[in-house]
């Protein structure tokens, strides 16, 4: 499998270069050249397969030629075996034909686990073989970080330096990251917003200087192909669940940084029939307004009670444009130029717009409507959601086109890290999980440090160069 720039000017890349790449040179993000497809018969015949072996199914054709087939089952058996669930991602009805995902049964309780517990296992693997070390830079709006420094703390040859926007996560999220014991591991509260801290990781990506050619820098954020790759898994296990691929889904996918829905457009490319794809945003809805109005123009970024999906630039978007624009990276250079100067308003051309709008659908939920959904829900079924979970719940209820599919939002996390939402919905906080009983007795280890690049960078290189 070979991977190519969306915007058409950076090396071809195998594998494992992508797994240890952020943006291409040509400031793109990468994506599979050939997409692996499937009949409707063999996805039929992994009807019965547990998640594990369901997981190497669709994982391995992105990783063929660089891991080996019985060590990528390895890595999976080893990753699942410690979720919460023996189903790994069971489903939870709430209504006729309607489906909550649990996609909260990993360590850090959120759907980042499903990929970056895998990527801690890939990065060893391929470090080891490589006699290399490397630093990990991650922007975090609460979850990418826990769940990364989760995936990576037992990794010999990895620095993991994660960026989250100070007073700006929930309680649960920070000291998930931390009260994260280990020398390699690193917390930065920078003073600014989530985008701001992406923006940084970005930039690092674009001129590494500042590791002076001594290390690599890898991402964890979304960007990484190798994140995308491991969330298709779970659309095609809780569509197999459901009576697919003989009938299709819907799904309403919670949305920030546009991945785990690319995860879902993915699993279409490649042969799950998926009726109905719904983007359901919070108040930042920069996607919903370019999706109804045809209007891209980055609005200043709003804190509410889904602080996860407070997110302006939404990264992966630019992966589904490449395919709309046919895969042509030079308009598609153009096009990023002007979306990211964040000066005027852009708009698709209309063919394009048209193509994104039979493919998705929009929802932008405000801050009551969250916490109204939360309660009807709860009162309905007795099932309290988690505040981003519940923008896609609500969003399905609003966008669905036909109430005879299967409606499957994904449950992005566990309400027990919001305690905002869940005491503005008028709910007793529920209990930690058992590894997580002591969190707010841990000691905590965190820096704060001014949203600027250049002391951001040397605080990594102080701390990457300290011997
Ligand atoms: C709980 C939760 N829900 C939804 C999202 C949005 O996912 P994505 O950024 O892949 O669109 C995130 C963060 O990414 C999250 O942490
Ligand atoms: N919601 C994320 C933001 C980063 O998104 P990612 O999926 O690109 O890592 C978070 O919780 O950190």
């Amino acid at each position: 499998m070979k991977y190519i720039s969306t915007r058409g000017n950076a090396p071809e890349l195998t594998f494992e270069d992508v797994l240890l790449t952020g943006l291409a040179t040509d400031g793109g993000l990468y994506v599979p050249k050939d997409v692996p497809q499937f009949s409707l018969e063999e996805i039929e015949s992994w009807r019965d397969l547990p998640y594990t072996e369901l997981a190497h199914k669709v994982i391995y054709p992105f990783v063929e030629g660089c891991v080996d087939s019985a060590a990528l089952q390895k890595m999976l058996n080893e990753v699942y075996s410690g979720f919460g669930h023996k189903a790994v991602a069971p489903l939870q009805q709430i209504d006729h034909n309607e489906y909550v995902l649990e996609l909260f049964h990993g360590p850090t309780l959120a759907f980042k686990d499903f990929a970056l517990q895998l990527l801690g296992r890939l990065l060893d693997y391929v470090l080891e073989r490589r006699h290399e070390k490397v630093v990990i830079m991650g922007a975090t709006s609460g979850d990418t970080g826990s769940a990364a420094i989760e995936g990576t703390k037992a990794c010999r040859n990895v620095d993991i330096f994660i960026l989250h926007p100070h007073g700006k996560v929930s309680e649960v999220q920070r000291r998930q990251m931390t009260t994260v014991k280990g020398d390699n591991i690193f917390n930065i509260a920078i003073e600014g917003n989530f985008d701001q801290a992406q923006d940084m990781v970005k930039a690092s990506f674009g001129n590494q200087q500042f590791l002076r050619g001594e290390r690599k820098l890898v991402a964890v954020n979304s960007i990484n192909w190798a994140r995308i790759m491991a969330q298709i898994v779970y659309y095609f296990y809780s569509a197999l669940n459901l009576g697919g691929p003989l009938r299709p889904m819907a799904y309403s996918v919670p949305t920030g940084n546009f991945g785990d829905i690319f995860a879902g457009y993915m699993a279409k490319k490649m042969g799950l029939p998926i009726e109905q794809l719904i983007i359901a945003t919070n108040s930042n809805d920069v996607l919903h307004r370019l999706m109804s109005k045809n209007q891209y123009e980055v609005h200043p970024l709003q804190h509410t009670i889904t602080p996860s999906m407070d997110i302006a630039v939404s990264s992966n978007f630019e992966r589904l444009l490449f395919d709309l624009y046919d895969r042509d990276g030079a308009k598609l250079a153009d096009l990023m130029a002007r979306m990211n100067a964040k000066k005027d308003v852009v708009s698709l051309d209309e063919d394009k717009l048209a193509k994104a709008r039979a493919l998705f659908d929009s929802y932008a939920v405000n801050e009551d409507s969250t916490v109204t959904t939360m309660q009807e829900v709860f009162g309905e079924t007795g099932y309290l959601l988690d505040p981003h979970t519940a923008i896609g719940v609500k969003a399905a209820r609003e966008c669905r086109r036909n109430p005879r599919i299967p409606m499957i939002t994904l449950g992005t996390a566990h309400p027990v890290k919001f305690e905002d939402a869940v005491l503005r919905a008028g709910f007793d906080m529920p209990k930690l999980p058992h590894h997580l009983t002591d969190l707010m007795a841990r000691e905590e280890r965190m820096n704060v440090l001014p949203a600027d690049l250049a002391t951001v960078q040397s605080f990594i290189a102080e701390h990457t160069f300290k011997d």
